[in-house]
């Protein structure tokens, strides 16, 4: 199966129960998180900015000052794909990086 066909309810509950700080917004997944400071959100965005270019799959981000809000979802699949879980664990890992 390709990771741009739109996942199954199942599979959506599947993946979002080893996504803790996800949650479900209709046909997109968000999570919002603070950064230390405002230097550190940043870096943030570059990492995730990083791995978005290298799955060929991109968030849409909202930065205020240290906080940032991330949403994903497949545009040109009308839904969550494989990409947005995998790109959801990829900023977790870069929200780690700077807490
Ligand atoms: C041509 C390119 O693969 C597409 O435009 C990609 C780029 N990044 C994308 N990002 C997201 N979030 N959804 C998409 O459907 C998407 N499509």
């Amino acid at each position: 199966m390709s990771s741009r066909t739109r996942l199954t309810e199942d599979e959506i509950t599947a993946g979002l129960a080893a996504l803790p700080q996800w949650r479900r917004q209709g046909e997109s997944i968000t999570r919002t998180a603070d950064a230390a400071d405002f230097p550190a959100a940043i870096r943030v965005v570059v990492a995730v900015a990083g791995a978005a270019e290298e799955a060929d799959h991109h968030p849409d981000i909202d930065i205020r000052w240290r906080t940032l809000t991330f949403v994903l979802s497949t545009h040109s699949a009308g839904g969550l794909t494989a990409l947005d879980l995998r790109l959801a664990g990829r900023i977790d890992e870069a929200l780690a990086q700077e807490s």
